[in-house]
């Protein structure tokens, strides 16, 4: 699968291994930055793999920051993404199963790196429910976006 992934200064460690860990899956992955522990704009990071993204140059992005919270408020802020922060696997799952979520985020300083990886295998290999009531939901969310 071809995957853009960012970060700001507080993800550099969690954005490296995650990105070492799915090249070595066979990925292809898209490096939107930072590679720098210098303060930044998380909003920077998460406009670059959303317009990846919504210009589907990929299929699926990963924004990391310190909470996550930031970098996918921006994310959200494109048009067409659906990006779902995600604590769980649990989330990770129904992120994909009911909102057909495109990227993915995460907290490097709010999660463990193992629990990281396990929510990217979810994210990445969970399909959209296509559940009536779901499809419904995401179109009223593009409606929002007219
Ligand atoms: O979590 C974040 C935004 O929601 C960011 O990654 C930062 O950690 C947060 O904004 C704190 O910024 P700082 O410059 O590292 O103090």
């Amino acid at each position: 699968m071809k995957i853009a992934i960012g970060n700001d200064h507080g993800a550099v460690d969690y954005k490296n291994t995650i990105m070492e860990m799915l090249r070595n899956e066979g990925h292809e992955v898209i490096d939107c930055g930072t590679d720098s522990y210098e303060s930044c704009d998380y909003v920077d990071f998460g406009k670059a793999v959303a317009e990846k993204v919504a210009n589907h140059e990929v299929e699926k992005g990963i924004v990391i920051c310190g909470t996550g919270i930031g970098i996918s408020i921006a994310a959200n802020k494109v048009k067409g993404i659906r990006c779902g922060l995600c604590t769980n696997t649990t989330m990770a799952r129904l992120t994909r199963e009911h909102n057909d979520a495109n990227v993915l985020s995460m907290g490097q300083r709010i999660i463990g790196i193992e629990v990281a990886k396990d929510i990217v295998h979810t994210f990445l290999s969970t399909p959209f429910s296509n559940g009536e009531r779901h499809k419904r939901r995401i179109e009223k969310l593009a409606e929002m976006e007219k």
